[in-house]
């Protein structure tokens, strides 16, 4: 049976691989991320999940299309992929001291074009920052292109307290659901 990876991070890739399965091929879903209006970030989450593997889904006839999305939520609101250091800033600003959600939404299609989701979420808590450490992690640039504007994989790990839920979906990809998924959906995962 073949296994699409419907992303274009490599994180997601070595998650996958770090519970043993290694897909026949990775096919990233170029969609539309747009937030719609009033959308809370759990829909969020899991619309732009399935619609990243419905579109690389219809590219692959009868494989199985694993695909996957994280946000990063403040109470109601989605904070941004950051892209300066401003947009950095920002979100570290309004995460520090305090505790926020980061949900990650998978969606696997199967072989006969069903398709099943599932949502982790997740509570991760930072320190307060100090100007300092903020300056410095964003020298640091490991802030580019991340969801909330820190990954917890790097150097920001030195400043979260706590957290509730699975690591690995806090990066990017739910490996407990993700390992469910495939099974449900036949895919041979010891
Ligand atoms: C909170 C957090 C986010 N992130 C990153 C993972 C993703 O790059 C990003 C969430 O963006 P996603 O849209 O989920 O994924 P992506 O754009 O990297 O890849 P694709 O859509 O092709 O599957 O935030 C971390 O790496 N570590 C973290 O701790």
């Amino acid at each position: 049976m073949r296994l699409i990876l419907a992303s274009a991070s490599p994180r997601r890739l070595a998650l996958l691989e770090q519970i043993g399965v290694v897909p026949d091929a990775v096919d990233p879903a170029d969609i539309d991320e747009t937030v719609l209006k009033a959308e809370l970030p759990a829909h969020y989450a899991a619309r732009v999940a399935a619609a990243k593997g419905a579109l690389v889904a219809a590219r692959h006839p009868g494989a199985l299309v694993l695909s996957g999305d994280t946000v990063v939520a403040a109470g109601r609101r989605i904070l941004p992929k950051a892209e300066s250091e401003e947009d950095a800033r920002a979100c570290l600003t309004l995460l520090s001291g305090r505790r926020h959600r980061v949900l990650s939404a998978i969606t696997l299609i199967g072989a006969d074009g069903k398709a099943r989701h599932r949502l982790s979420t997740n509570i991760v808590i930072f320190k307060r920052l100090e100007r300092a450490e903020i300056d410095a992690y964003l020298a640091s640039g490991e802030w580019r292109g991340k969801a909330g504007g820190y990954a917890i994989q790097g150097r920001a790990a030195g400043l979260i307290r706590a957290i509730q839920g699975s690591h690995s979906a806090i990066m990017g990809l739910p490996l407990y659901e993700t390992r469910a998924l495939l099974r449900a959906g036949g895919y041979p995962c010891d």
